[in-house]
């Protein structure tokens, strides 16, 4: 369980303002922060990390207390079990992919198993290969097994995909989710992408000058409903066309177009680039068996 109680004055554009966070992590569960810019989600991971101080109040990991302002308690971030992946990589470039993991492993026993990380994360291929001759996508999957080798407590992600392409995105998606499981990560990730959210996060924290305005499962925080469908894809509209009894609203889904039958007024709440959920209850998939 991770209890997060403490405030801070930040200097907003606009002038200075408290952010005031208490919010309990049970262990294993994967959090997004989503909020506009300047709400405060990376001072949040900061301080978390150790590399900014709150004004006061307390930060408990799984019963030990990395920072509390009336026990003058305030763990170094090196003393801290965090993984911390930014948006970018922060690899050391004159390190192939394997020194940069045995760097961050040290002297230290109880890590994880480096050949492990290499194989779960699909690098064996690249591990001699330093940064500067890999894609972004590659770099950011190196990033993510480098912050797991210290076997964190907590996984720390600031819009880690950010810079990254839909297609090298949704790959991404599936190394981190994988990770994540395997190692029973607390993950919490910065994210402005609401399709992102629905498909990695078990909770949302939205964010709004400094204060939580709304938590819950991405879909009551997102469509104040709980959706109760089998299968939820996130996607995009991409066309709305009203025909004479119903309308019909193209979809695109990862790299895929489907079209969904709503009624005249749920076509009407619709523009293009919308963001959406398609939602399933009875879905009877056939099954064919590619040949390699
Ligand atoms: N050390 C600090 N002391 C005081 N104010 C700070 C400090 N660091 C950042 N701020 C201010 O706090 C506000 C919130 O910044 P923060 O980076 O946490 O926002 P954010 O929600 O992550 O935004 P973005 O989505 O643009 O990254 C900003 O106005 C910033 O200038």
């Amino acid at each position: 369980m991770i209890e997060i109680d403490f405030t801070k004055t930040l200097d907003g554009g606009a002038g200075s303002f408290d952010l005031e966070l208490k919010l309990a992590l049970e262990a294993g569960q994967f959090t997004t922060i989503y909020g506009a810019s300047g709400a405060g989600k990376t001072s949040t991971l900061r301080m978390i990390s150790g590399l900014m101080t709150p004004d006061r109040g307390s930060l408990v990991v799984n019963n030990e207390v990395w920072y509390d302002s009336s026990k003058k308690i305030n763990k170094k971030p090196q003393e801290r079990s965090i993984g911390f992946v930014f948006q970018d990589y922060a690899l050391f470039g004159h390190m192939t992919v394997l020194e940069n993991l045995i760097f961050a492993k040290g002297k230290n026993d109880g890590t994880n198993s480096i050949d492990e990380l290499l194989e779960v994360m699909e690098l064996q291929q690249l591990e001699h290969r330093k940064p500067e001759t890999l894609s972004g996508g590659q770099k950011q999957r190196v990033a993510l097994a480098r912050a797991l080798v210290q076997k964190p407590k907590l996984l720390l992600l600031d819009e880690p995909f950010a810079a990254l392409d839909n297609t090298i995105r949704f790959k991404l998606h599936e190394y981190l989710k994988r990770v994540q499981e395997r190692y029973d990560l607390t993950t919490i990730l910065i994210s402005h992408e609401v399709g992102e959210i629905i498909k990695l996060a078990d909770k949302v924290v939205c964010l709004e000058q400094g204060r939580i305005n709304k938590i819950g499962s991405p879909d009551t925080v997102f469509t104040n409903q709980n959706l109760s469908g089998k299968f939820k894809f996130p996607g995009v509209v991409v066309k709305v066309e009203r025909e004479e009894i119903i309308s019909v609203v193209s979809v695109r889904i990862h790299t895929q177009v489907v079209k969904v039958v709503v009624q005249h007024h749920e076509a009407q709440a619709l523009a293009l680039g919308d963001q959406v959920i398609v939602v399933s209850k009875a879905f009877n998939p056939i099954l064919y068996k590619l040949e390699a």
